[in-house]
């Protein structure tokens, strides 16, 4: 790279615009929408689609919500012509869907482009010439007053072939490609030549469509071009507004945004971005940002997954993990910090009401998304996670400093195997942790016991084996079983353990129903407690259970 880049590469000219007014717009509707997937997005692709492909991907368009959709460009190959002559013949355009197709500004362009619609009840023809200093000078060798004359002269052709076609109704649109890039008094008067061409009026609207063919401005310049368009254009009334950003400098959604506050109607673009070069803007990721502040897009991505796999599948392109809203990996947190508060956000979250869960802008289930992979546990994970994929997993709620004592296990484990670890291995964790000790094989096996009422409370018999294969009977009294446990352990198996907190849960119901308990514990000569689980039909054999695994687990690390 250079040292000086100013030597190399120099900004676009910029109208002057003291008095912008779009900084102090708000989004508060979606504009129109145009799918140009099937031409700007197909024209970009290793291999076009056939015609299969580009079917199905119309037809997700159409289920999507598109009312407006570039289906070729029909006068370039004899594919797309009868792309668009199949949509017509076969009657496969709804009534609310307009087709739109594209053509340069050449004569027998024109006539074909015009004939392929034949039958059609609206369609919208779509004109462009690029308007830049850079190409008049080396693509087309003219003058301004060549290109304005050079416009008037192909929208007027444009007009002659279509009034002789009346049963459809015609829509004009041009775009001087190139926009962003142009001056902006050349610009404005090459729309002026199309409107005028076309005599834009009543029942004559016209779409101008200006594009970031190459995107080389920050947003900001898009959306001070658009608005001093806007202002400036002739018959307005009769005039859509639309843009058509791509997104070679990574900031077609700011633009398109920005646009849209700067007076711009109607937006094209592609979904998920397909397109020339960085592609063109990503219809999904505008559409979901206006969701995200409630607004209702008009389009409906209800299914996001299905949409993602079905563009997958019809361009070849595969979808980043990362795309917003629809990567696989964009509602799911790693981190410790992400992971605890979104668990606690889904927990105060309110049914119904307004979402408020950290992290998240928007509920995955919206667009059709489960909650499942929300969070991920790996060495960058905390409690937090850890807890949440317990609970959901395995159906057990640890208290909070378990919590703790539990995920230093998996961050050991997790930096070691250097890699994700999933519910299961997460159960398998804790299994080894803290119900082996008890289960055969484990340093204090439980075999059974028998309770006898005595007063003030039980006695418990309670048969145990040692990790050495050494049984046991271990006989000890207390208000309940968890008492009488921790007191057999103690006068029996030289672990002076305290109780220090006990909590019982059940999971499931009917006959499958089965207990947890949980015994935080200490004991002399170890540091801190040690946390011990049970699990059992009976709860009270769960208690047992628990006394006994935190026993062993003070055990060893006494
Ligand atoms: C920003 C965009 O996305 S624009 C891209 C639009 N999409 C496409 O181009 C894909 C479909 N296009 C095609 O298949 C072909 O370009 C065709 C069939 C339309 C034309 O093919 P060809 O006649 O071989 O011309 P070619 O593709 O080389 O285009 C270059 C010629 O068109 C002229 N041209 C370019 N744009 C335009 C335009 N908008 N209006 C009129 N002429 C134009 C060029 O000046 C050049 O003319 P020259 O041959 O006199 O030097
Ligand atoms: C609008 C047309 C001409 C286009 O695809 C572009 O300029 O990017
Ligand atoms: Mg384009």
């Amino acid at each position: 790279m250079l040292q000086t880049p100013e030597t190399k590469y120099r900004p676009y000219p910029a109208p002057v615009m003291a008095d912008r007014r779009w900084p102090s717009q708000t989004l508060t509707q979606a504009p129109v929408w145009l799918s140009t997937d099937l031409r700007d997005g197909n024209q970009a692709l290793f291999e076009p689609m056939n015609a299969e492909r580009k079917l199905r991907l119309f037809e997700l368009l159409v289920g999507v919500g598109f009312k407006e959709i570039e289906v070729g460009f029909p006068a370039a190959s004899a594919s797309d012509h009868a792309f668009v002559r199949r949509l017509i013949d076969e009657q496969r355009l709804p009534a609310d869907v307009t087709p739109m197709v594209m053509t340069q500004a050449r004569e027998d362009l024109l006539v074909r482009t015009v004939e392929s619609l034949r039958g059609a009840r609206r369609a919208i023809v779509h004109l462009y010439n690029a308007t830049a200093p850079l190409w008049r000078r080396v693509v087309f060798g003219m003058g301004v007053d060549e290109v304005l004359a050079f416009v008037d002269r192909h929208v007027r052709l444009l007009r002659t072939l279509t009034d002789a076609a009346p049963e459809t109704e015609w829509v004009l649109q041009y775009s001087p490609e190139t926009f962003c890039m142009t001056e902006p008094e050349v610009s404005l008067a090459a729309c002026t030549a199309a409107l005028e061409a076309w005599d834009a009026g009543p029942g004559r609207p016209v779409i101008l469509n200006l594009p970031t063919t190459v995107e080389v401005a920050t947003p900001n310049v898009f959306a001070d071009q658009i608005e001093w368009m806007h202002r400036r254009l002739p018959r307005r009334q009769h005039v859509v507004l639309s843009i058509h950003p791509h997104n070679d400098r990574g900031t077609g959604v700011a633009c398109a945004e920005l646009a849209l506050l700067a007076g711009a109607q109607r937006v094209e673009g592609t979904l998920f971005g397909n397109g020339e070069r960085s592609g063109n803007v990503d219809l999904v990721t505008l559409a979901l940002n206006l969701y995200a502040l409630g607004v209702a897009p008009g389009l409906d991505f209800s299914d996001i997954g299905h949409v993602a796999r079905e563009v997958e599948a019809c361009t070849g392109l595969p979808l980043h993990p990362r795309h917003p809203y629809a990567g696989d990996l964009v509602f799911t947190a790693f981190s410790g910090s992400h992971q605890d508060a979104i668990r606690k956000g889904m927990a105060a979250q309110e049914p119904g009401g307004l979402w408020q869960v950290p992290y998240l802008p928007v509920d995955p289930q919206d667009l059709g998304r489960t909650y499942d992979g929300l969070i991920r546990v790996n060495s960058q994970s905390g409690k937090g996670g850890i807890a949440w994929l317990m609970e959901r997993h395995h159906g057990l709620a640890m208290p909070r400093r378990m919590q703790v004592e539990f995920s230093s296990v998996v961050q050991a484990h997790a930096d070691a195997a250097e890699a994700e670890v999933d519910a299961d291995t997460l159960w398998q964790l804790f299994d080894a942790a803290y119900l082996a000790p008890t289960a055969a094989g484990g340093a204090l096996a439980w075999h059974g016991h028998a309770l006898a009422a005595v007063p003030g409370g039980v006695e418990i018999s309670l048969d145990v084996t040692g990790a050495d294969g050494s049984a046991r009977r271990l006989v000890g009294r207390g208000a309940g079983p968890v008492d009488a446990a921790a007191q057999a352990v103690r006068s029996a198996s030289g672990i002076a353990l305290e109780i220090v907190h006990f909590e019982e849960r059940s999971i499931g119901g009917g006959s499958d129903a089965q207990a947890w308990a949980l015994v935080e514990a200490a004991a002399p000569g170890v540091a801190g407690t040690r946390f011990g689980a049970g699990r059992h039909a009976d709860i009270a054999t769960a208690g047992v259970l628990a006394v006994l695994s935190a026993a062993a687990r003070l055990g060893a690390a006494g």
